[in-house]
């Protein structure tokens, strides 16, 4: 299996060579040159299957250079946890991604990453230094997820102040291969850091540098595996609506790639905050990237999101194509507040921010656009929970007026030392960093 780049301008490469550059050097972002697909027996019967049978069935059709009996205990041991599908009534369901170690669905991705670059590079004698931009999930997971792994450094880089408190304890408190940088400006700021220390030609032939963002397309393989595993759960074999809420667009592109696979989906929510470029693009067909703004749920506040490119590539560059796929829609923080205490009044069900916005926009699609999918009343909607509300207890509690019981994984890094380097917004101060630390 070859990958090629987004931008067309990259000669073709194999999986390994994808995985541990993350951004090809034309600045494009790797997508598989051929679609593989499930077999319509395996498709079948979906309902007998195990996340960990569906995560080696899709990782062996993407992953080359590993060993099948290695590549099942990689994708077993990465996904030693529970992702349970709850129905909330009227065809409503919450695909529980949070129940990882750093509890948000990050952990699929950088578990299974750290222990595929492990595996491509046990001969390597030179470290391997991970870049990653966060708002706030990305870097707690990948902190977690490469936490001692031999021969990799790990650098996050998320924007001061922008992140729950919890998060910045979790990503800064890590210790051992990880540094934390506190950058002085948003989470673009960050991103386009990283993609700047990428393509320079002079930084790379001193260090060797990957990603563990959603621009690395080993990070989006994992992410299929629960497409699936929806699917297998939901007691008729149907074709669901998927709601994602949405940052830096690499969820709902793992959903579009697994529908490349044969998965059956009736259509895909793009639910995002006041950082709504792409519900804009959907209305009006411009993609205007700008400055993200702050909201109460972070980790989506992506103002020029990366995997754009990979959406408008895997919809043949259409933008009526696009619309057929996806409907979208963006809400204010008061909005998703009034709809944390709703559900958790009505339903005893609490949501963390990022959920909210996604059962917000399938209450609207349902109120006022059922029907856009060509899809039935009884079409399944199950939206993609990203994030545990205890991350994010100290928006929460003031809204429900009640305290939230704090998960073990989480209090392990709350008494901890805050360690951080600040860093002023600027791509040649990274590069002085970088160079200082890894060379
Ligand atoms: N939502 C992310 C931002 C980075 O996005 P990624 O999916 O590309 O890693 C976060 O929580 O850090």
């Amino acid at each position: 299996m070859k990958y090629i780049s987004t931008n067309k301008k990259a000669d073709p490469v194999s999986f390994a060579e994808a995985a541990l550059k993350g951004l090809a050097p034309d600045g494009g972002l790797y997508l598989p040159q051929i679609w593989p697909r499930l077999s319509d027996s395996f498709l079948d019967q979906l309902s007998q299957k195990s996340l960990q049978d569906i995560g080696f069935k899709i990782s062996r059709l993407f992953v080359d250079g590993i060993d099948d009996d290695v590549l099942e205990g990689i994708t077993k041991e990465a996904l030693n946890f529970d992702v349970p599908l709850n129905s909330l009534g009227n065809q409503v369901y919450v695909l529980e991604l949070f129940h990882g170690p750093t509890l948000a669905f990050k952990d699929f991705g950088a578990r299974f990453m750290s222990r595929i670059f492990s595996a491509l590079r046990k001969e390597s004698d030179r470290d391997l230094v991970i870049l990653a931009a966060t708002s706030g999930d990305t870097g707690s997971a990948v902190a977690q997820g490469f936490l001692s792994v031999e021969g990799i450094k790990v650098c996050l880089l998320y924007p001061k102040g922008k992140v729950s408190y919890i998060q910045e304890q979790q990503l800064t408190t890590a210790g051992q291969n990880v540094t934390a940088l506190e950058v002085e400006g948003t989470f673009d700021d960050c991103q386009r850091m990283v993609k700047e220390a990428f393509s320079d030609y002079s930084l790379n032939e001193k260090l060797q540098l990957s990603s563990a963002n959603s621009i690395n397309i080993a990070r989006l393989i994992p992410q299929m595996f629960y497409y699936f595993y929806a699917i297998a759960q939901l007691s008729v074999n149907s074709s669901p609506i998927f709601c994602v809420p949405s940052g830096n667009f690499g969820n709902l592109t793992a959903g579009l790639m697994a529908q490349k696979m044969g998965m059956s989906a009736t259509g895909f929510i793009a639910a995002t905050n006041a950082n709504d470029v792409v519900p804009e693009f959907l209305d009006y067909g411009e993609f205007n990237p700008r400055p993200s703004k702050r909201t109460i749920s972070n980790a989506m506040d992506v103002g020029n999101p990366s995997n754009f490119a990979r959406i408008v590539d895997l919809l043949n560059e259409d933008y009526q194509q696009i619309k057929r796929h996806i409907w979208g829609a963006s809400f204010s923080d008061s909005q998703t507040r009034q709809v944390i205490k709703e559900v958790y009044r009505k339903q005893d069900y609490l949501m963390d921010p990022h959920t909210a916005v996604g059962y917000r926009a399938v209450q609207q699609y349902i109120s006022s656009e059922q029907g856009y999918f060509s899809e039935s009343k009884s079409t399944p909607k199950i939206i993609l929970s990203t994030a545990h509300p205890a991350k994010f207890k100290d928006v929460i509690e003031p809204i429900i007026g009640k305290k939230i019981t704090m998960p073990d994984r989480l209090k392990a890094c709350l008494n901890k030392q805050k360690q951080s380097h600040v860093l002023e917004d600027d791509y040649d101060e990274l590069k002085k960093w970088l160079l200082n630390h890894y060379n």
